[in-house]
């Protein structure tokens, strides 16, 4: 926040680090060759790339070497957001750079990924290994007739074979989408059957927790309910023989096809990511390939500083985007490591194990991860050598204040701690890391390169200091270049440009500091959001309100300031019913079931009746601001409530809760 004593930071990259870092690098070579500022720091770089947004990604291509098979003619036609047009006329390949370290020959025996469990083996696939499976799995999926805009879905853990089929996809100009296992049936169709896919990368089921999850019958239940698909390919994890009708994962991974990597324009989709939204079906978001390969490396060559000696890894399913900006780990010629198995087990402290284990030099995690090390009394540096970890960065909700400190006491002093913050959305930090520049408790260190992020009051006058709308003015190459199924762009267009026309509100509270800093204040919208993974209400209300006990119901998400995230869910019975522990127990198991473990609220509170406005949505904004403690008459507005007498109970609930 602001101050007008500026508070110390925590921590402050020392000279050698400032100079030894990717992104002063770049800066000294885009003064050179693109008249960036040689001076002034990050902050200079940060107006210059948003003032000469064009000069800036040219720059960042140039860097980068991207490889544009045809060139482009400009680099951005057209900046109307939505709509902007980015290096029109090229053509490249987002898995062709992927796996560029793989034909170094120093580099082909090296490792690309490591695979970890919870049986915390490190397993390696070597870059050569890497793109030889990628080869060979492209030509497979050219051979069932995947073209350039066919969709292939993923039902899979976070395991080397997701990173694989990801890659192959793109080689081939398919369209990429992927949920996790532990997703339900209803929550996997909901997303898939929006998009088609041609082919579905399936596991029969998945460990976790100690525990194996057969999900036979789920997967019997996809392959019926999707028409379109033509191909199924089963992934043995827990060592079933393949069902009938489906394809065996190594059967399709021993060719030693060299691989071909389409050339597709700029603009074409590479993956479909799912954001809930407060209602209807999750959004089915599409980034293109030029799109994201730009703005990954930027990201993650610059931001993150990650380079060929870096070990990268994130703790992600693939059914949130943190997971497809970790392979993108691969365009820095980083080893990326994925995880797959239960972030606590077989205790609170596995992630630091796996950090270990895996010699990570960035590691990432969520926020909630990071308080709950602390509640459960973790100490990283005492029980793990933790001597390669030059930075752990945190998302899925602002990391509060005792967060930082508990990194910086149990950690390392000498620590770049990065809170980031961006979404599904861009798949990408409107801001977070820069390894040139000090971190102050509770703050992300500043927005992003090409990201002109404003905070903006009602009106649309931008603040500092001051809690507004998220605001990016200006677009950025991995925006959406649609939705599916949204052939006028309406859905796209009332998701992000409806209140403020013609620049990005992205639904999140945020201040800037008048240090340049930034701070995130959680939804400015109903939307819920745990630990990063985007959920609709609709959902959980269809599934609650279908058992017959459950008149209406209401959930909120509420960010606590200890950086711990309150779900509960209100519930208003039929008559005649009592909320007893049967019930609560059938309630949570139908929304385990119908939709996954994560939409299990964390309370069930019974409620006399549920509010709506006049026209008869259920008021999820106010309550939430009435549980948050702001006064009613700032929280609603009276005259638009069905029934103004039920929200007593929720201040009230405010209240007993401080
Ligand atoms: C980068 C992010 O913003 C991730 C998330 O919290 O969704």
């Amino acid at each position: 926040m602001t101050s007008a004593t500026p508070p110390e930071p925590l921590w402050t990259p020392g000279p050698e680090r400032i100079a030894a870092a990717r992104i002063t690098a770049f800066q000294a070579w885009a003064a050179e060759h693109h008249g960036a500022p040689a001076e002034g720091g990050y902050p200079a770089l940060h107006s210059w790339s948003v003032d000469e947004l064009d000069t800036f990604w040219q720059a960042v291509a140039e860097w980068f070497d991207v490889r544009f098979s045809t060139p482009y003619e400009s680099v951005l036609a057209d900046r109307s957001m939505p709509g902007a047009r980015w290096f029109t006329g090229a053509t490249l390949n987002y898995a062709e750079h992927a796996l560029r370290a793989a034909e170094d020959p120093a580099r082909a025996g090296e490792p690309a990924l490591i695979c970890v469990d919870e049986t915390h083996q490190p397993v390696p696939v070597t870059w050569a290994e890497l793109r030889r499976q990628v080869g060979a799995l492209a030509a497979e999926l050219r051979a069932l007739g995947v073209r350039p805009g066919d969709r292939v879905s993923g039902y899979l853990p976070n395991i080397a074979e997701a990173a694989v089929a990801l890659l192959a996809t793109a080689a081939v100009g398919g369209v990429w989408t992927s949920c996790a296992p532990d997703f339900g049936a209803r929550s996997v169709l909901d997303r898939f059957q929006q998009v088609e896919p041609v082919v579905l990368f399936t596991v029969d089921g998945y460990r976790y927790g100690g525990k194996e999850h057969d999900r036979r019958e789920t997967v019997a239940e996809l392959r019926a309910e999707l028409p379109s698909l033509r191909a199924v390919v089963h992934i043995p994890l827990l060592g079933t023989p393949a069902p009938e009708g489906t394809l065996a994962w190594p059967e399709l991974v021993a060719g030693d096809a060299e691989p071909v990597f389409e050339q597709v324009p700029f603009e074409h989709p590479l993956w479909v990511l799912y954001s809930s939204g407060t209602t209807g079906l999750p959004k089915a978001i599409v980034q293109s390939q030029g799109g994201i390969l730009l703005e990954h490396l930027k990201q993650l060559g610059l931001h993150s500083d990650l380079g060929p000696q870096d070990r990268f890894f994130w703790f992600t399913s693939t059914g949130w985007m943190m997971w497809n900006l970790l392979v993108s780990g691969l365009l820095t010629g980083s080893t990326v490591v994925l995880y797959d198995g239960s972030p606590g087990y077989p205790d609170t402290g596995a992630q630091w194990r796996i950090a270990e284990l895996t010699k990570a030099t960035l590691y990432g995690t969520s926020a909630a991860y990071v308080m709950a090390c602390r509640k459960a009394g973790v100490h990283p540096s005492r029980d793990y050598d933790l001597s390669a970890v030059k930075c752990v960065a945190t998302t899925g909700s602002p990391l509060p204040p005792d967060g930082f400190r508990w990194l910086h006491d149990e950690v390392a002093e000498d620590l770049w701690i990065a809170s980031v913050s961006g979404g599904t959305d861009v798949c990408s930090c409107f801001a977070g890391a820069v390894a040139t520049l000090p971190v102050h408790i509770g703050e992300l260190q500043a927005p992003s390169l090409g990201t002109d992020l404003q905070s903006w009051d009602p009106s649309g006058k931008p603040l500092v200091g001051e809690v507004g709308e998220l605001i990016v003015t200006n677009p950025m190459p991995s925006m959406p270049i649609h939705f599916w199924n949204d052939p006028d762009g309406s859905r796209y267009r009332e998701s992000y440009f409806e209140m403020f026309p013609g620049v990005w509100r992205h639904g999140d509270w945020i201040t800037i500091t008048d240090r340049g800093s930034v701070v995130i204040h959680g939804r400015s919208d109903s939307t819920l959001n745990r630990q990063g993974v985007r959920m609709g209400s609709a959902d959980i209300y269809e599934a609650v309100e279908r058992l017959p006990e459950i008149k209406e119901s209401l959930v909120i998400g509420l960010e606590e300031p200890n950086g711990g995230y309150w779900m509960p869910l209100f519930v208003h019975l039929a008559p005649g019913t009592t909320l007893d522990d049967a019930l609560r127990a059938r309630i949570k198991a139908t929304i385990r079931e119908e939709l996954s473990p994560r939409h299990v609220p964390d309370e069930i509170i019974e409620v006399p009746a549920v509010p709506h406005t006049l026209t008869g949505k259920r008021i999820e904004v106010p309550v939430k601001r009435l549980l948050q403690g702001t006064p009613m008459d700032k929280a609603v507005n009276i005259g638009s409530v069905d029934r103004p007498e039920l929200l007593a109970f929720y201040e009230e609930l405010a209240r007993s809760r401080r």
